[in-house]
């Protein structure tokens, strides 16, 4: 994927100035951090395509070769488990049906449970069994992983690395740095709307002695 000169800007308000960044690592799992406002939403909605209003270019992304998650839920409360397994299956090729199954089974969610009686923890499950089913790409989640409790965090963070498709690429906004820093083995950072840094878990830690969340809280002072 490669992002040519991307700006987004609403009104006179620039969101995005002039992104670079050609990502292209197989295998890569990369943390978007940056401060409330920095653009992190902004630059995950336009590569999924929900934002289609920017200037610039981006190659290597189509419709049926990402996977979004978005920070809010979507799912339609009325329906149940089994019934959105359904849905996704009709709705994209991508889509495991057999592996989102054994991911619900291993969490113990029932797929006779309708939507409405889920709680916010079993929902970012579900929403992330979802995302994680299909077989593609890129993976863009917002901000996944914040209702859940500690040990289900570390589950899921098990399920994105075992689970997404084999040389596919993660990019992951979170503020949780320190919970789920292992997880990474790439950076970006975004401030005001700017990427300020790229590169790899190892060098910058490596380079710096710190661990993510002191290197964060240094370069976006
Ligand atoms: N529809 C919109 N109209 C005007 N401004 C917007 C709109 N959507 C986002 N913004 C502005 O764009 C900036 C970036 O927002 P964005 O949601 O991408 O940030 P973020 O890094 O994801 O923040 P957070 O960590 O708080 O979720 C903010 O200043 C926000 O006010």
């Amino acid at each position: 994927m490669i992002i040519k000169n991307l700006s987004v800007k609403r009104g006179k308000h620039t969101i995005l100035k002039n992104i670079n960044l050609e990502i292209k690592k197989q295998d890569s799992i990369i943390g978007i951090f940056g401060p409330n406002g920095a653009g992190k939403t902004t630059l995950l909605s336009v590569l999924a395509g929900i934002i289609n209003k920017y200037e610039g270019s981006i190659e290597g992304l189509n419709k049926e070769n990402f996977s979004f998650l978005p920070d809010k839920p979507y799912i339609y409360k009325d329906l149940k488990l089994k019934n959105v397994l359904s849905y996704f299956d009709g709705e994209y090729s991508s889509f495991n049906v057999q592996k989102a199954r054994r991911l619900l089974n291993d969490l113990g969610l029932d797929e006779n449970m309708r939507i409405i009686d889920c709680s916010k923890g079993m929902l970012e499950q579900i929403h992330m069994i979802m995302s994680i089913s299909r077989e593609v790409d890129y993976y863009f989640f917002d901000e996944p992983l914040a209702a859940v409790d500690p040990l289900t965090r570390d589950r899921l963070m098990e399920i994105i690395e075992k689970e997404k498709k084999p040389g596919s690429i993660v990019l992951i906004s979170t503020h949780l740095i320190s919970d789920v820093e292992q997880l990474f083995t790439d950076v970006i950072m975004i401030k005001n709307g700017e990427i300020i840094l790229y590169d790899s878990v190892e060098k910058l830690k490596k380079e710096s002695g710190e661990g993510l969340e002191t290197l964060f809280k240094e370069r976006l002072r």
